[in-house]
């Protein structure tokens, strides 16, 4: 047996290695040589609990203080049923790890189709506010919060604001009109009442300012194009110089010597409709805003300095990154964010559509690195809005961002709109588990570290990188992380480890956020301030129900500081055998 003094880690220079360590609440503790120091022993323990478990290993980090024994456990809220079932029918490393968001709209909003979502693996409801009343989205989050409550589901619940962007406004008329080439036409921001012959009204009052004679006016990304002619006071004439589909809500980009005319600066990020609809989200207790149409960080962190400080309850903010401006601000907007939505169908209109590939990969790859949760949205199985199978190329899309460790893909009008809403995401769901065990063969190897330590001063992140890899490494069955906020989680996340996660939190608005982290089964329990009792305890609950056995070895991750100053931090690994 290794003995106390077996020091093998150290953690931004603070522990001394040569001072004696004692042995301390049954764990390998530290005299106080410094405000927190790191050890690793091995020990063998007899323990009273029921469980048996014979090998301790551990490495930990722990701050001095005193621990209280209080250990209360009166809520076990368990897994969420659906992922309980895939547990039961699949074993822990057959838990899928990426997770799914499908926008509700008429389609599926009854609380059977919202069920049949939640059964067939939706982790996130997200609700486009450009669309329909405001009584049929509270209608809908209510819907989704009682499936939770009643039926044991874990969805969590996405707002998109309609934001700031140039479109032709919607008249009410449900066809598209074909502009054919050579025709004139005439944009203008006049209002008026369904259709007019060759006449586009467009949104936004200035919509033409620093708009030139010669310069290009492009219908979503490409569906058709248009030469400026004549500056008619705030109006344009134009003739359609690439024929095309002009579809209702159609965004309109304008160019000139094919280079981007950026419009988006002189439109406000978070409009008045889109406060409104903040002060909406945080009345219903939605756990996810995402912004759309941003162009730097400073809207974010404004959003989250005003949640902060008006809403009860922690709501995370996602940026969409939907713009060009966005994507040369993107370091700075990941850093200021909660989480990033590669929003494709809009990038479209204003990048080239053969660079979203790489823009896809860059984007996926900085928010790994920075730990933040990304979504790869929009056209993911488009031709599912119509036909009861997806394309190749689409079921080749979807792989590509789960091979590229995207934590969540999401359908848009699949199943908002579409018939075929449930075998839609039955398709996000056998297609990522295909791609996820090809990962999963391909990590059996040597852990690859490709992140780097972006964090360097964080203990949470060191700890975390080592979990990963001896998860890896001695091929262990799960991952029980203790977290309050989520930090350790997100960073055991972050590593993309091949067995599944499993954060125990005493927070509900941290099990909601952690609904959209890759590989991450978040539930919710109490915490108290004894990590090993907390530990032993929620093995204990899950063993009790059938869900490990014997011959199960996991990895427990700590990530404890508790309410009082004056109580112990400690952050630790261990390694667990069932017996
Ligand atoms: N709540 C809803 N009510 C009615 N229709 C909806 C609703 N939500 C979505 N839709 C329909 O589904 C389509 C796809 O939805 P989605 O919100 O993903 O697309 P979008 O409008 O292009 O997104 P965004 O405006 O954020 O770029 C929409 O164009 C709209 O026709
Ligand atoms: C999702 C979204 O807003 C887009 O793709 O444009
Ligand atoms: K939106
Ligand atoms: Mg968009």
């Amino acid at each position: 047996m290794a003995v106390v003094g077996d020091l093998a880690l150290t953690f931004g220079g603070l522990v001394k290695k040569e001072k004696s360590i004692g042995l301390k609440n049954g764990v390998f503790g530290a005299p106080i040589c410094s405000r927190r120091v790191c050890f690793i022993g091995r020990k063998l323990r007899t323990s009273k609990s029921r469980m048996e478990i014979r090998a301790v290993t551990q490495i930990g980090v722990e701050s001095s203080g005193t621990t209280s024994d209080s250990t209360s456990f009166q809520r076990f809220e368990g897994l969420d049923v659906v992922s309980e079932g895939e547990l039961r029918e699949r074993g822990f490393l057959g838990m899928r790890k990426t997770k799914l968001v499908c926008t509700i709209g008429p389609a599926c909003c009854s609380m059977e189709d919202l069920e049949k979502l939640a059964v067939g693996g939706m982790n996130v409801a997200r609700l486009n506010m450009c669309h329909n009343t405001r009584e049929w989205h509270q209608d809908v989050i209510r819907k989704i919060k009682k499936l939770n409550f009643e039926k044991g589901y874990c969805v969590s619940v996405m707002i998109d604001t309609e934001g700031s962007q140039i479109h032709v406004v919607d008249h009410g008329s449900p066809s598209s009109v074909k502009a054919e080439e050579g025709s004139i036409w005439f944009f203008t921001t006049e209002k008026f009442e369904g259709s007019r012959p060759f006449t586009i009204q467009a949104n936004y009052e200035d919509f033409s300012e620093g708009v030139n004679v010669g310069d290009e006016i492009v219908f979503d990304g490409g569906m058709a194009t248009f030469e400026v002619v004549e500056k008619v006071g705030k109006d344009l004439r134009c003739k359609c110089t690439d024929s095309g589909l002009l579809l209702p809500r159609a965004k309109l980009s304008f160019w000139r010597d094919g280079t981007l005319l950026v419009k988006n600066t002189q439109l406000p990020t978070l409009s008045s409709k889109d406060w409104s609809d903040i002060e909406f989200g945080i009345s219903e207790g939605v756990d996810f805003i995402a912004m759309s149409f941003i162009t730097d960080s400073n809207a974010v962190s404004h959003l989250k300095d005003y949640l902060s400080t008006k809403s009860s309850k922690s709501i995370k903010v996602l940026a969409k990154i939907e713009t060009l401006v966005a994507i040369d601000n993107l370091k700075s907007i990941v850093e200021a964010s909660d989480g990033i939505m590669i929003a494709r169908g809009d990038l479209g209109v204003e990048i080239p559509l053969d660079s979203i590939p790489m823009v896809q990969q860059q984007i996926t790859h900085l928010c790994r690195k920075l730990n933040k949760p990304v979504v790869v949205a929009s056209q993911l199985l488009e031709s599912m809005v119509e036909y009861p199978t997806p394309t190749r190329a689409e079921v080749a899309d979807v792989s590509e961002a789960v091979r590229q460790y995207a934590d969540a893909l999401m359908l848009s009008g699949e199943s908002a709109i579409g018939p075929y809403g449930q075998k839609a995401l039955s398709v996000l769901q056998t297609t990522s588990r295909r791609m996820e065990l090809s990962n999963l063969e391909n990590n059996k190897g040597e852990f690859q570290d490709i992140l780097g330590t972006s964090f360097p001063d964080q203990i949470a992140e060191q700890i975390s990188n080592h979990a990963a890899r001896m998860a890896n490494n001695l091929a262990l069955d799960a991952i029980f992380v203790f977290t309050r906020h989520g930090q350790m989680a997100s960073f055991l996340s972050r590593n993309r480890p091949n067995p599944p996660v499993f954060a125990f939190t005493n927070d509900s608005s941290t099990r909601m956020a952690l609904t959209l982290r890759w590989g991450v089964t978040p539930l919710l329990i109490d915490l108290s301030d004894d990590m090993e009792a907390n530990i032993s305890k929620s093995i204990d609950l899950i063993k009790t129900v059938g869900l490990i056995k014997n011959g199960d070895t996991i990895l427990v991750v700590s990530d404890f500081v508790p309410n009082s100053t004056t109580q112990t931090v400690f952050q630790s690994i261990q390694v667990k055998s069932i017996e």
